[in-house]
């Protein structure tokens, strides 16, 4: 009899807790505290190529290891309105070679909040014409939400509606609202995001001072976790991110937070007094005094000197996508730190991607 659903989720659970236990074993952490996700529908956006074939016209995607496409009706792994979004663009889209032709990509973002972008990306350029009948197509979908819509092509970017969803995330009581732009980065698991911010809120508590982060996206973590420190000086390299930020401090109505465009690597540079940069104008980092950093890196890690610069604050805290990147940047973070926290979040169940948590404190 083939296993139950909950059972196959918990068993795929115990496998990556088990996996990280050992690949963090070196590091002597405490026990690890496991976030599960909702087995299914728990992923907020999800991309898919357009597959045509005569009048037939379906999303595909490819297998990870063969690279072969597959077929893709559904997916269970994305929310229910992604899933009621999914057949109701192609139904309406097949018989109209306004929208049809030369349409190689769907991608759907969407929030709790019950909004979606659904981005149409083409291999030809976008006229009036289209823009009517994708027009045609928001108001079709806007039976199952507020839908907005995104043409795209070379060079060309034609949007009906907005830019964004507005998502809303709870954090220790507190509502937070978060403007979450097309095409720029988001945590694709709006429960698990928010079992993280709820546990970077937790481990950070009673910690003084101010908070110095890099990697702060749209401000996902700077905004729950201004309450715990005096100022929040967050730092990110997109552009897009970057004013989704500054909204978002706005829109919380938050006093305490700082936004600055600085790769990682620059923000070493300012912090060591070594470039002086534009975008830092009007600020002075010898008035901040931080004691915590927070990392949030892409899958890569953190390079050699921002590695170096992050181990001279008593408190780290290290939110990893990449468990072997992680394991990579502790043996040199453990010369200087111990582990005091270790969390395993379950941000995409039945995949071999772990997201990971972790808090550190300088030796004594
Ligand atoms: C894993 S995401 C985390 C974003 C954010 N902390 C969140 O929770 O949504 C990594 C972020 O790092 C940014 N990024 C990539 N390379 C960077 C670099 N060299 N310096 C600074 N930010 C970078 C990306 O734009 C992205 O927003």
């Amino acid at each position: 009899m083939s296993q139950s659903l909950p059972s196959r989720y918990q068993a795929q659970l115990d496998t990556k807790a088990e996996q990280l236990r050992q690949r963090l074993a070196p590091f002597t952490p405490p026990a690890l505290e496991i976030h599960p996700s909702l087995p299914e529908h728990y992923r907020m956006r999800a991309e898919f190529r357009v597959w045509h074939e005569g009048d037939a016209l379906y999303y595909i995607m490819f297998d990870q290891a063969t690279r072969d496409k597959y077929r893709v009706d559904s997916l269970p792994a994305a929310n229910q309105l992604i899933n009621q979004l999914m057949p109701a663009v192609l139904e309406f889209i097949q018989f109209r070679p306004l929208l049809r032709k030369k349409l190689f990509q769907v991608d759907f973002l969407t929030s709790t909040t019950g909004e979606a972008v659904v981005s149409l990306l083409y291999h030809r350029q976008l006229e009036a014409s289209w823009e009517e009948a994708a027009d045609e197509l928001r108001a079709a979908l806007n039976q199952f939400a507020k839908v907005s819509i995104i043409g795209r092509a070379r060079k060309q970017k034609v949007v009906l509606g907005s830019e964004a969803v507005m998502e809303q995330l709870e954090v220790n009581g507190r509502l937070y609202k978060f403007e979450q732009v097309e095409n720029s980065f988001t945590q694709p698991n709006a429960g698990i995001n928010q079992a993280m911010l709820t546990w970077a809120s937790d481990v950070t508590k009673g910690l003084s001072n101010d908070l110095l982060e890099l990697y702060c996206g749209n401000g996902n973590f700077s905004l729950p976790l201004a309450t715990n420190f005096r100022r929040v000086l967050a730092t990110e390299i997109s552009k897009t991110s970057v004013r989704s930020a500054e909204l978002n401090i706005a829109l919380n109505q938050i006093d305490n937070v700082q936004v600055v465009r600085l790769a990682a690597e620059e923000v070493t540079q300012a912090i060591q007094g070594e470039r002086v940069f534009r975008r830092l104008e009007g600020i002075d980092l010898s008035d901040y005094q931080c004691d915590t950093v927070l990392v949030d890196p892409p899958r890569a890690g953190l390079d050699a000197d921002t590695l170096q610069m992050v181990s001279r604050y008593p408190h780290i805290v290290y939110i990893s996508c990449n468990p072997q990147t992680l394991a990579e940047n502790l043996e040199t973070l453990t010369h200087t730190h111990h582990i005091t926290r270790a969390a395993l979040f379950d941000q995409f169940p039945f995949t071999e991607h772990t997201e990971v948590g972790v808090f550190l404190s300088a030796k004594s």
